[in-house]
């Protein structure tokens, strides 16, 4: 009970006892000074023992003063039920220390060397711009100086003549002539007399000096000499005559102003959001927000870690970031309020930046000094607010951008595929279906391209193509699973194992950009929907990476069993929540994750998800179509002298996945209904055990599965087939042959048509 609830009961103790009847009621008579000095004495101890006791069970009720309507109490009239806990202990001195979040000894920014190098390097190009551009301006610095030299001259002579009249003293003794204060003038004068005695000597001392160095300098003095010192004469009188409106020496950079930001430019903006809980406080005299940390200086920004009142979440501050810039008076793309990882949603990071970020300059892509690459080393992929570098590992992971249209969707795949495309080892399949031809440059390296805009020959081109990739899956899954263990421990491609040219394991880029135009292909689209969700679930440990770009991420568009399994995402601008969570992943919206709030002009601006522990707010690097063919060109050089250049005169790579339904009727007699998927396998392998071999080395489960994921992609599932084995009747999977022949004749005559 908190000390106002005290007073309360008290009072309202106090009125029930002046209308309580007299002592024979046979009610105790309470001496109220007494019980309220009692109260006060043991105020301290009742609330510590209060605490133990709501701590023990068997202690409630038991006070006396179990009466009244505060609510903390039952309705039952035993006792006072304590619904705060015990005053909390809090955290051992050890579980703090454990727990204790330990700021980095060496800043971030020294820890980096990519980072240390950019800074030093931005130091060093800033003084060396200085230097060159005011050496080269230095004539005509001397010649301004030169011309302003008698204006300096005049001014040095009549400087050093008030100098010897004491015209600073003049003042002084102006106001005693006007105070008519006698002494006080005389005592001036005399001062005054004595100080312009002794400063003539000074003076005509110095002219005597000054003269004889000229003298001596003009007979003895070399010629460079005399022309130094003259030279050094006039500059120094020019110096004296500038002027304070023209400066002699022009500026070589303009410095950005950056405004300091403080506590109160904080509170305001945050005042001015509209958010009714903030009002509240602020209505009460108290600052609506809590800093958490002293506002500094993070990078190319200022960055204030604060806690929203009770109640408020940082999305209601997302929401309202527009608000909150004009609260700064800063650009939009300056301010970047963000949830914290780890803490309360009521904790807001907001970082405010010098410069909008969509027009901050971003260093160059570090890919580019280099000129090859390996897909097993991060790849570099775009700059954080800060201007941090962010990459990430794009092996054994997929990708996922979706925006709405002209965002920097293509930018985004494009500098992925670029990194894929400096591996020389790396096979490339590129397609793309807004069909400009936006990756044109990868066509003479990719192993399949096509550019077109949705239309039946390019969509089944790269249904082709998925179904290669998807054959590729089961090959490299056979290499894998032959392998000694001591090769490959952890049953996925290595480096190691990527460099043996002879197994195959390299790594494999799909990237289908607009692949919306696939997904809902009318006759193609749930194929390349199974294919790709196949690719996406199995690729990973296999070397196999699927990249996908989509203007349209809604559920037709985008299937839900890609967008719940691709691992790292990007979003730039998207219109609502469905789009945001279809891209980023189910509730990112809710946290506060929300690519809804980036504007027109976040050119190449989203949230990343899945590259980083946390989500990040990333633009991707710059490289346009020009910059790519380059790149290209030099990636088909460092291909050729691989041996990696895919050969276009080469026959078709047989699509192992096509002949697999054909292969399961040739196993399957025409009177033979259904079959347990086990049976087909043992079958297959009998019909063609260089392709099949491995599948019949698994158990019966492994089997069934195996099989039943491989008709996936055709739309072919597998029911119960019964059958009565000893007179028991057994259930397991297995597949009609109806089903088989019915898809194969559909397929025929879908190709027949096109
Ligand atoms: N990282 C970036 N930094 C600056 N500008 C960018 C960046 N990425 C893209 N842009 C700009 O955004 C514009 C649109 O980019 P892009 O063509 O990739 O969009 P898109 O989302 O693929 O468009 P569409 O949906 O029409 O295909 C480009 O003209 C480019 O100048």
């Amino acid at each position: 009970m908190n000390h106002d609830d005290e007073n309360d009961f008290f009072n309202r103790l106090e009125a029930d006892m002046t209308a309580a009847p007299g002592p024979d009621s046979g009610a105790d008579v309470v001496d109220l000074d007494k019980a309220r000095s009692a109260r006060n004495e043991s105020a301290d101890s009742t609330a510590a023992e209060s605490g133990d006791r709501s701590a023990d069970p068997t202690a409630h009720g038991s006070g006396s003063e179990s009466a009244g309507s505060d609510p903390t109490r039952s309705g039952s009239g035993s006792g006072p039920v304590m619904v705060d806990g015990p005053a909390p202990a809090g955290l051992g001195f050890m579980d703090r220390v454990k727990g204790a979040k330990r700021r980095p000894i060496v800043p971030m920014w020294l820890m980096s060397t990519a980072e240390l190098k950019a800074a030093t390097g931005w130091v060093a190009g800033h003084y060396g711009h200085k230097a060159g551009y005011h050496a080269l301006r230095s004539p005509v610095y001397a010649a301004r100086l030169a011309l302003l030299s008698p204006r300096g001259a005049a001014k040095f002579v009549g400087d050093t003549m008030r100098w010897v009249a004491d015209k600073e003293g003049e003042p002084v003794r102006l106001s005693a002539v006007r105070r008519e204060d006698a002494a006080e003038y005389l005592k001036l004068s005399r001062q005054r007399d004595g100080r312009v005695r002794l400063r003539t000597l000074v003076a005509v001392l110095a002219s005597i000096i000054g003269m004889g160095a000229a003298l001596a300098l003009y007979v003895l003095a070399p010629g460079w000499l005399q022309m130094v010192s003259v030279g050094a004469l006039l500059l120094a009188l020019g110096h004296l005559g500038r002027r304070e409106d023209a400066p002699v020496i022009t500026r070589a950079v303009d410095l950005p102003q950056v405004q300091r930001l403080t506590s109160d430019i904080v509170a305001r903006a945050f005042a001015a959001l509209g958010i009714a809980e903030i009002n509240k406080q602020a209505a009460k005299g108290k600052p609506g927000i809590e800093f958490k940390a002293p506002i500094q200086r993070d990078g190319k920004g200022w960055r204030a870690d604060l806690d929203l009142p009770y109640g408020v979440t940082v999305s209601d501050v997302l929401d309202r970031r527009e608000r909150l810039a004009s609260g700064l008076r800063k650009s939009l793309g300056c301010v970047w309020p963000e949830p914290v990882p780890g803490e309360h949603p009521g904790r807001v990071m907001l970082w405010v930046g010098d410069q909008d970020m969509a027009r901050a300059p971003q260093p160059s892509w570090p890919l580019l000094k280099t000129g090859t690459t390996s897909l097993f080393k991060p790849v570099p992929y775009g700059t954080d607010p800060r201007g941090r570098l962010v990459g990430f590992d794009l092996m054994y992971a997929n990708f996922l951008t979706g925006a709405m249209p002209g965002r920097g969707k293509t930018f985004a795949l494009r500098i992925l595929l670029l990194a894929a495309a400096m591996d020389p080892t790396c096979e490339l399949h590129t397609w793309e279906f807004k069909g400009t031809g936006d990756f044109s440059s990868f066509q003479p390296i990719s192993h399949s391209y096509g550019s077109g805009p949705g239309d039946d020959a390019t969509v089944e081109g790269c249904v082709d193509a998925m179904e290669y990739v998807y054959g590729e899956l089961d090959r490299r899954a056979r290499v894998i699973n032959g392998l000694p263990k001591d090769i490959c421990p952890e049953n996925k491609v290595t480096p190691a194992l990527a460099a043996k040219k002879s197994l195959g394991l390299h790594p494999l880029v799909m990237s289908i950009d607009e692949c919306q135009e696939v997904f809902t292909h009318e006759r193609l689209g749930k194929k390349a929907a199974e294919l790709a969700t196949a690719i996406i679930k199995r690729g990973r440990a296999l070397g196999v990476i699927l990249l996908l770009g989509t203007q349209r991420p809604d559920a037709d568009s985008l299937p839900k069993a890609i967008s719940a399994n691709v691992g790292i995402r990007f979003c730039l601008q998207v219109m609502g929540q469905p789009e945001n969570d279809m891209v980023l992943g189910t509730s990112m919206y809710k946290n506060g994750i929300r690519a809804t709030s980036f504007t027109a002009a976040d050119l190449g601006i989203g949230y990343l998800v899945g590259a980083g522990p946390n989500p990040q707010i990333v633009r991707s690097y710059y490289i346009d179509n020009a910059n790519a063919e380059v790149i290209c060109q030099k990636a088909k050089a460092a291909r050729a002298a691989a041996g990696t250049l895919p050969n276009p005169d080469a026959p078709k790579k047989e699509k192992a996945a096509d002949t697999l339904l054909a292969d399961i009727l040739a196993v399957i007699p025409a009177d033979e209904a259904k079959v347990w998927n086990e049976t087909v396998v043992e079958r297959l392998a009998e019909l063609r055990p260089e392709r099949y071999g491995d599948w019949a080395r698994m158990s019966g489960e492994e089997q069934t599965a195996h099989l039943t994921a491989a008709l996936k992609p055709y739309g072919i599932a597998a029911g119960q087939v019964g059958r009565r084995i000893d007179g028991k009747f057994v259930n397991k999977r297995g597949i009609k042959r109806d089903e088989i022949a019915t898809t194969v004749a559909e397929r025929n005559r879908n190709r027949d048509a096109s």
